[in-house]
């Protein structure tokens, strides 16, 4: 039997295009392949996380209305199963939510069949019992082919992860997948929408290769690929066979129509795609994605970037440059009287190796007005932050004015480090519609610069970018100490601790939740630990106020981070 899956990129809400892509998909394998069973990713009719969408009862009704379309659309001898928002009759009983996530299975120009998600994911950026009620147990379908005929069970993403001896603990208390396999299923399949974080394909690989092992039952899985929002869905769908071996593997972070061969009561193997790269290539990817989809699902084509001289600004801007290319990225660089001369020849020396342009914007005059307006009311009191911020609040003035004027995105650069602690002006440095770095850590900054750097010393290929100079980022870039160049000879550390103690401290206290004696214990100072603890919760206010940022960690300043702001604890 010659099943498929459909890798898709959906936008959210165009459920138009969304269908249009699925039909597409159909074609293409056709016009060189069979094609008995087509599987997309979870909700890919309207694309997925819909959010409050789906409170809007005339969205539901288009969905349900493009669903008709798309099976009768369909040729008539192939089945497609599509992930779809499905009414749930029993919406009102006993407070049920009104929809199930669900798929469904359109062939012969109708939808033959339905089947509901089971366990729905309530945490980090997953919000899905404010919108769906839990599916029933009736998950199977017989496909039958002159061939052969199968049981197919049908589970959507949470449903594989509740795997207890997997995770040496339970976090349901229903099992989608065993309760399949007991039913007879002979191959189950995941549709699945299951965003990245550092290490997650390597995860849900061996999440995926265990479930099959352990239930000498093959597995198909698909994913969702592009960027929405603050979310990155990689992609990277794959099957394996009963004993949990990979027997077909798509590409991760693009489209891709991936053939799964069955025959002889088990999955065989078709297409492998070459093995994962390495993190810093992954991450790469995934912030290209993220940008490139955020800019294109947005509308935009072109972007505006202030180019310090600094190691954030050139990050972003290179993955900008990868993400849309080199004529649709414009950095400005805004000396003030406090930047140094390599601020401007290394911001230049960037821009030439990705060959982007650029604008000079001096803003000391602007600086001198700002100062003669408040002399009356600031006479007598020492210069500084208020004076220091004025800087930044300038260049996001400017910055959003090349905005408006050219209808360009405003990229900001800061970094999840200062986020965390607040170092950044609001209105300022933190202006912007899209923060492409802000989950990124300063030493994973440092990384991923070093790592662009290595591939061109070494002659390989960065995925999406070509350089029109010698290198990437300027060497002198990587090896300046950190400054925001607001005052006279300031760095980073003047206010902060050293990068890799800070972030250590971070990544235990975010990602971790761990307690500041705990992190302490782990060999940092407790004052430091306490500082910075204070820090990161005063600078809540600022969080909820920033550009979205593109997740890359387990634990983003995103959709799954809601803090209090007034709040003592
Ligand atoms: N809970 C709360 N809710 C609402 N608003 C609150 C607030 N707490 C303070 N505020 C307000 O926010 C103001 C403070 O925030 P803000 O004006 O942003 O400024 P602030 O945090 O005081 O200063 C910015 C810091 O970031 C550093 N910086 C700036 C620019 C770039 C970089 C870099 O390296 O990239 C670093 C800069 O050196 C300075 O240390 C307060 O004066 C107050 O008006
Ligand atoms: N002289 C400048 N010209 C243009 N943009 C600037 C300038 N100084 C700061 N910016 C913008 O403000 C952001 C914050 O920069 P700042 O130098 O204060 O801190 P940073 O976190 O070290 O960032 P970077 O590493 O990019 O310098 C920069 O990334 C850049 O977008
Ligand atoms: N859409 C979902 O159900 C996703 C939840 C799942 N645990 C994941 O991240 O892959």
């Amino acid at each position: 039997m010659h099943l498929w899956i459909a890798q898709l990129n959906p936008t959210v809400g165009s459920l138009k295009a969304n269908a249009q892509g699925i039909l597409t998909a159909v074609q293409e394998i056709r016009r060189q392949h069979s094609l008995d069973l087509l599987i997309t990713s979870e909700l890919a009719l309207c694309g997925y996380p819909p959010k409050d969408l789906l409170l809007n009862r005339y969205f539901v009704e288009a969905i349900q209305a493009e669903l008709h379309y798309l099976a009768a659309a369909l040729p008539s001898d192939v089945a497609v199963l599509v992930g779809t928002v499905l009414p749930n009759p029993a919406a009102g009983v006993k407070g049920e939510k009104p929809l199930y996530n669900g798929a469904a299975l359109l062939r012969g120009g109708q939808v033959q069949q339905v089947f509901a998600k089971q366990l729905l994911p309530t945490y980090d950026v997953f919000d899905e019992c404010r919108y769906f009620a839990p599916g029933g147990t009736q998950n199977l379908f017989t496909l039958t082919t002159a061939s052969d005929q199968l049981k197919i069970g049908v589970t959507i993403c949470e449903d594989l992860w509740n795997n207890e001896q997997f995770w040496g603990e339970r976090h349901y208390q229903r099992n989608p997948v065993a309760e399949l396999v007991a039913q007879g299923a002979d191959l189950i399949v995941n549709l699945s929408a299951s965003p990245y974080c550092v290490g997650k394909p390597r995860l849900r690989q061996a999440l995926i290769e265990h479930t099959a092992r352990q239930y000498g039952c093959p597995l198909i899985y698909a994913n969702q690929v592009g960027g929405n929002d603050d979310l990155i869905f990689d992609g990277s769908s794959l099957a394996v066979n009963r004993q949990g071996q990979i027997v077909s593997q798509a590409k991760g972070f693009r489209e891709d129509l991936l053939a799964v061969h069955w025959e002889g009561g088990d999955l065989q193997p078709t297409a492998i795609a070459p093995a994962a790269g390495s993190e810093p290539e992954e991450i790469w990817q995934a912030l290209v994605l993220g940008v490139r989809d955020y800019a294109r699902k947005c509308g935009f084509q072109q972007v505006v970037i202030g180019l310090s001289g600094g190691i954030d600004s050139a990050l972003v801007a290179t993955i900008a440059t990868a993400a849309l290319g080199k004529e649709q990225v414009l950095g400005v660089l805004m000396p003030s009287p406090y930047s140094s001369d390599h601020s401007i020849t290394d911001a230049k020396d960037l821009a030439a190796n990705l060959g982007i342009a650029t604008q000079v914007l001096p803003i000391a005059p602007l600086m001198q007005t700002y100062s003669e307006v408040l002399a009356p009311l600031f006479a007598g009191t020492p210069s500084g932050v208020a004076e220091e911020n004025i800087q930044a609040r300038i260049r996001g003035t400017l910055l959003m004015a090349i905005a408006n004027k050219f209808g360009h995105l405003l990229i900001s650069t800061g970094n999840k480090s200062e986020l965390a602690v607040g170092y950044c002006t609001l209105y300022g440095d933190m202006s912007g519609g899209l923060a492409a770095i802000a989950d990124v850590p300063k030493t994973r900054v440092y990384e991923l610069c070093h790592w662009l750097n290595q591939q061109a010393a070494q002659g390989q290929p960065i995925p999406d970018l070509a350089i029109a100079g010698s290198g990437v980022i300027p060497p002198h870039i990587l090896t300046k100490a950190p400054s925001a160049e607001l005052k006279p000879g300031q760095t980073d550390q003047d206010s902060l601790p050293p990068y890799d103690i800070l972030d250590g401290i971070l990544a235990r206290m975010i990602d971790r939740h761990q307690s500041d004696q705990d992190i302490a214990a782990a060999g940092y100072d407790l004052d430091l630990v306490q500082r910075v603890r204070r820090m990161v919760q005063r600078a809540e206010f600022k969080r909820q106020q920033a550009a979205p940022g593109l997740k890359i960690t387990d634990r983003a300043f995103g959709s799954g981070w809601r803090m209090p702001i007034a709040a003592q604890w």
